[in-house]
């Protein structure tokens, strides 16, 4: 099968990464560090990135990994005890890590869009992680302007019996998860408009990263009458594509309009409903645009659909 090496080095990479944010919920109060944008970031995102990073790397030397994280302030002297902590969690993964090798690690992620990058959100929802809530480690690979492989890993995420979901899709393949502690793959599938029980949104726990209030108006005309499902992450998109929700909107926030939405948030996601027979657009209906740089430049707003109620959603933004 086409793309067989990509995926399979990113579920081991994803796995391990996601192993380690376990680690650090379990082992300690992760701790926010405010980043110049004044978002959180925690040792477990640093950790997290330069597991995904070097196995990337050690595997396909030529390939641009476009990343969230970077290891400049790492480096500082004020942020050595965190280091130290990122590098002892990276070790329990890679024994040979220290903390020089982890900035290095870490700072593979600086790389640019071209023909063919992978894209990492070592901690999509890193607020999520915080207060103990939903996260996910999403990594995607994008082969001109194509997203061929996308692995979403969600922790905390239950579906059915199991609790922590690894969603994997390669494109023209569909998409499957499995138990993220091992287990069978199982094939997934967006839900039908008729399957009542599922018949409702997903939306950000953060009121500052969308706009609840025309995304439940528009969710009503599309006839959704459910209250919406809130959770952080891509984890909503993995909800989508599990048939758990028909819908998944993102709105451009009235406090921050001119936000462009990152690539890293959403490349992972994007597949994995495609695959499962789902429509992924921006609010005017244009495919999200993974061509151009770390940006959606070309983008305003998300919308994550079943595929059978898109239009009418797409209609009721017009
Ligand atoms: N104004 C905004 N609009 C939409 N998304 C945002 C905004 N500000 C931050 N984000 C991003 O939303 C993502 C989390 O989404 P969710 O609320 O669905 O879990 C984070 O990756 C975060 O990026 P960042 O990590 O740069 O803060
Ligand atoms: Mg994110
Ligand atoms: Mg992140
Ligand atoms: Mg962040």
């Amino acid at each position: 099968m086409a793309y067989e090496k990509e995926k399979e080095i990113a579920i081991a990479a994803v796995t391990g990464a996601a192993l380690l944010c376990q680690e650090v919920r379990r082992q300690m109060v992760p701790e926010a560090m405010a980043k110049q944008d004044r978002s959180p970031v925690t040792v477990a995102d640093f950790g997290a990135q330069a597991v995904v990073c070097k196995t990337l790397r050690e595997l396909f030397p030529n390939d641009p990994i476009v990343a969230e994280e970077d290891a400049a302030e790492l480096k500082t002297a004020a942020m050595a005890k965190p280091l130290q902590q990122v590098s002892q969690y990276v070790q329990a993964i890679i024994p040979e890590a220290t903390p020089e090798t982890v900035t290095r690690w870490i700072d593979y992620g600086n790389g640019s869009v071209g023909p063919r990058y992978w894209t990492l959100d070592p901690i999509d929802g890193t607020k999520g992680f915080l207060r103990n809530d939903q996260y996910a480690v999403a990594l995607a690979l994008v082969e001109a302007g194509e997203i061929k492989v996308g692995v979403l890993a969600c922790p905390a995420l239950t579906i059915g019996d199991t609790t922590g979901i690894l969603f994997i899709a390669v494109r023209g393949a569909g998409a499957v998860m499995q138990p993220l502690s091992g287990g069978s793959a199982q094939s997934i599938q967006v839900a039908a408009s008729i399957d009542w029980a599922h018949f409702r949104f997903v939306e950000s726990v953060e009121s500052g990263h969308g706009n609840q209030e025309q995304q439940s108006a528009i969710a009503q005309a599309a006839g959704i009458t459910a209250d919406s499902l809130r959770m952080d992450s891509q984890a909503k998109y993995g909800a989508v594509a599990a048939g758990e929700a028909v819908l998944y909107l993102r709105l451009p926030s009235p406090k921050s309009p001119d936000y462009r939405e990152k690539i890293w948030d959403h490349a992972a996601g994007v597949i994995v409903v495609e695959e499962a027979g789902g429509r992924v657009t921006d609010m005017t209906g244009r495919p999200l645009d993974f061509s151009q740089s770390a940006k959606l430049v070309n983008n305003r707003g998300v919308v994550v659909s079943n595929g059978e109620i898109h239009d009418k959603v797409l209609a009721a933004l017009q």
